[in-house]
C-alpha cells in the first residue's frame, strides 16, 4: 500500500494530533510515536522550541520549518502570541532571513520566475502549487526593507508578508502565492558568494526589464484573473512606474507606496488628535524621497485637501528633502513624483549655506510639527534637529519611519529625552517602550512606541477585496484604511497611550479596517453592490483560522 500523502501535507497534517481512529483511517499506524497529542499541547511545545533557540535568527529559521511541516500549528503558534511572534517572522528578523537566504535555504515555497526562463513563464505559472490564488506578494529583492539589494534572497519578503495576511487577514494560507521575479542583483557580495542561489548575473534593467513584468502581469491575468497582485520592495525608479502602468489595469497596489503611506497616516491622525491640531495647519517635513517617503506624502497632502486646504496651500505646507537637499524645483534630479513637492528657490533662498537647503535649515526657519524619516539615514534626526523643533511647538511629532532598526532616523527614548517626553512618536521598526519612571503625570508605566509598519493595512486590504470582490483598489480605499486606523488609535481616548493599537489587537483591528475598504470598493464602483451587513457577513465567511 501507498504511504498516506497526507502526513506530509503541510496544509493537512495534524502530525502527532491524528487520533488513532485516523491513524487507522489513513494508514498512518506505526508512523507516529504512541501518544495523540492535542493542538494546545502542540503549540506550547512549539513556543518551549522556539524560546529555547539562542538567537532571533534560529527562531526564525524555527518558525518558517514549521510552517514547512504544518501551517495549521505554525499558524496556531503565531496567533498564540503575536507580539512575540510578529519581529520573528517578519521586521526585523526577516531581515537577516534574506541576507541569508542562500545558506538557510531548506524548502521551496513560492514561483521563481528567472529571466533565462523568461520563455516558459505560462508553464511556471501553471506550476504553482495551488491553483486557486487570492493574493500574490512579487518582489524582486532590489530595494529589500532598508538592506537593499537581495537578489533571490528578497522571496524572504513575500513569504513573510504572506504569512501576515494568514496570521490577520484571514487569508486562507492555500491561496496564497509568494513569487520572486529574478533579474540578477547588482551586489557584489552575492555575485562573489559561491552559495548564492540566484541568478549570477547583474541586474536585467530598462526595456528589458519592462517587458519581463509586462509579460508576467499579462501571465498572470490570463491565469488567475480576479488575484491581487501585491507590489513589495521594488527599487525607487521601477514601484512608481510600474504601480501606474497597472492600476487601472488590475487589482493591484504597491505596499511599500500605498501601505506605508496608510498607516503613517492612521498615526499621524492620532498624533494629530492629541496635539490637538489638524495636519492642514502643520509644516510636515520628509527625509527620504524614495517612493515610500513620496507615497507617505502624497496621502498627507491628499489629506490635508480633504480636510480644506487647497492644492496649493497643501503644496506649500509639504516639503521633502533626500541626501542632496530640499527637493527644488530648479533641480534636474527629480522624477515627476518628487517633483510635485518641489519649492520654488526664491522660497527658500539664502536657508543653505552652500546650496541646497538641508533638515537643519528647515526646522531653523520654519514651524516643523511633523518630522517623517523614510531615508534610511540612521541617526538623521539629531538632537539640535530634534530640540530646535521641540523649542518652537507644543507637541512635535517625530516619525523615524527607516527599516530595519539599525537604519532608523533616531532612537524613541532619545527623541522623548530631547523633547521632556512631548513629541509624539511612531517608528518603522519596533523600538523597546518608553519608560517613565522618574518623571511625568503617569510616573507608573512605560509606554509602548507605535510601530508604523504596513502590516495594519496590507492584511486588511487582502480581506475586504477577496471579501468584496473588488476588482481594483483605488486611492479612496487607502484612505479609507488609514481613517479606519487611525479611528483605532489607542491615543484617542487616552493621549498617553501609543498612537496605534498593540499587536495584541491586530487582527480584530483588521476587520474594521476590511470593512471600511469593502464599503469604499462597493462606493467607488469597483466591486458588486452590497451593504455594510452584507460585507460585514462576507469578511467573517473569508477568514479562515488555523485548527484541525
Ligand atoms: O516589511 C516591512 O516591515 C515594511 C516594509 O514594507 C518595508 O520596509 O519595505
Ligand atoms: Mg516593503
Amino acid at each position: 500500500m501507498e504511504p498516506s500523502p497526507l502526513l506530509n501535507d503541510p496544509l493537512r497534517t495534524k502530525g502527532t494530533a491524528f487520533t488513532e481512529a485516523q491513524r487507522r483511517e489513513h494508514g498512518l499506524l506505526g508512523l507516529l510515536p504512541h501518544s495523540v497529542t492535542t493542538l494546545d499541547e502542540q503549540v506550547r511545545r512549539s513556543w518551549n522550541e522556539v524560546r529555547r533557540q539562542a538567537t532571533d535568527l534560529d527562531r526564525y529559521v524555527y518558525l518558517r520549518s514549521l510552517q514547512d511541516r504544518n501551517e495549521n500549528l505554525f499558524y496556531s503558534v503565531l496567533a498564540a502570541d503575536v507580539p512575540t511572534a510578529l519581529p520573528l517572522v517578519y521586521t526585523p528578523t526577516v531581515a537577516e532571513g534574506c541576507r541569508r537566504f542562500s545558506e538557510l535555504w531548506r524548502r521551496p515555497r513560492g514561483l521563481y520566475l528567472s529571466w533565462p526562463d523568461r520563455e516558459h513563464l505560462r508553464e511556471m505559472l501553471r506550476n504553482r502549487p495551488h491553483s486557486d490564488v487570492d493574493v500574490i506578494v512579487v518582489t524582486d529583492g532590489q530595494r529589500i526593507l532598508g538592506i537593499g539589494d537581495q537578489g533571490v534572497g528578497g522571496m524572504g519578503i513575500p513569504v513573510g508578508k504572506l504569512s501576515l495576511y494568514t496570521l490577520i487577514g484571514g487569508i486562507d494560507p492555500a491561496r496564497t502565492l509568494p513569487i520572486l521575479l529574478d533579474v540578477g542583483t547588482d551586489n557584489a557580495d552575492l555575485l562573489d558568494d559561491e552559495f548564492y542561489l540566484g541568478w549570477r548575473h547583474r541586474r536585467i534593467d530598462d526595456e528589458a526589464y519592462v517587458a519581463f513584468v509586462e509579460d508576467i502581469v499579462a501571465a498572470v491575468e490570463d491565469e488567475m484573473p480576479d488575484v491581487l497582485l501585491q507590489w513589495e520592495d521594488f527599487a525607487t525608479p521601477h514601484a512608481a512606474p510600474i504601480l501606474e502602468r497597472y492600476r487601472d489595469r488590475l487589482l493591484t497596489f504597491n505596499d511599500d507606496i500605498q501601505g506605508t503611506a496608510a498607516v503613517a497616516l492612521g498615526a499621524l491622525q492620532g498624533a494629530a488628535a492629541v496635539a490637538g491640531t489638524r495636519l492642514r495647519d502643520q509644516q510636515v517635513v520628509m527625509l527620504g524621497a524614495g517612493s515610500a517617503g513620496i507615497g507617505v506624502m502624497d496621502m498627507v497632502r491628499q489629506e490635508m485637501i480633504d480636510e480644506g486646504a487647497s492644492d496649493d496651500e497643501a503644496r506649500a505646507h509639504c516639503w521633502v528633502v533626500d541626501v542632496r537637499g530640499l527637493l527644488t524645483t530648479d533641480r534636474d534630479d527629480l522624477s515627476d513624483d518628487q517633483r510635485a513637492f518641489a519649492h520654488d528657490p526664491s522660497d527658500v533662498s539664502g536657508w543653505g549655506v552652500d546650496g541646497l537647503p538641508g533638515l537643519g535649515d528647515l526646522v531653523e526657519h520654519l514651524d516643523v510639527g511633523v518630522l517623517l524619516g523614510l531615508s534610511t539615514a540612521q541617526g538623521a534626526f539629531t538632537e539640535e534637529i530634534i530640540r530646535t523643533m521641540a523649542a518652537k511647538v507644543d507637541r512635535p511629532i517625530v516619525f523615524p519611519l527607516s527599516n530595519p532598526t539599525s537604519n532608523a532616523e533616531a532612537r524613541p527614548a532619545d527623541v522623548d529625552d530631547w523633547t521632556d517626553g512631548k513629541a509624539l512618536i511612531a517608528t518603522g521598526s519596533p523600538f523597546p517602550p518608553l519608560s517613565r519612571d522618574q518623571k511625568g503625570e503617569h510616573a507608573d508605566r512605560d509606554i509602548p512606541v507605535a510601530q508604523c509598519n504596513n502590516v495594519y493595512i496590507f492584511p486588511a486590504v487582502g480581506l475586504a477585496v477577496t471579501a468584496a470582490r473588488a476588482t481594483r483598489v483605488t486611492d479612496a480605499m487607502m484612505r479609507a484604511a488609514a481613517r479606519a486606523l487611525g479611528d483605532a488609535s489607542p491615543a484617542l481616548a487616552d493621549s498617553h497611550a501609543p498612537l496605534l493599537p498593540a499587536w495584541a489587537d491586530v487582527r480584530d483591528v483588521a476587520d474594521g479596517i476590511a470593512l471600511a475598504v469593502a464599503a469604499q470598493a462597493v462606493a467607488d464602483g469597483v466591486a458588486p453592490k452590497a451593504d455594510d451587513d452584507e460585507l460585514r457577513a462576507a469578511i467573517r465567511r473569508t477568514r479562515w483560522s488555523p485548527g484541525y
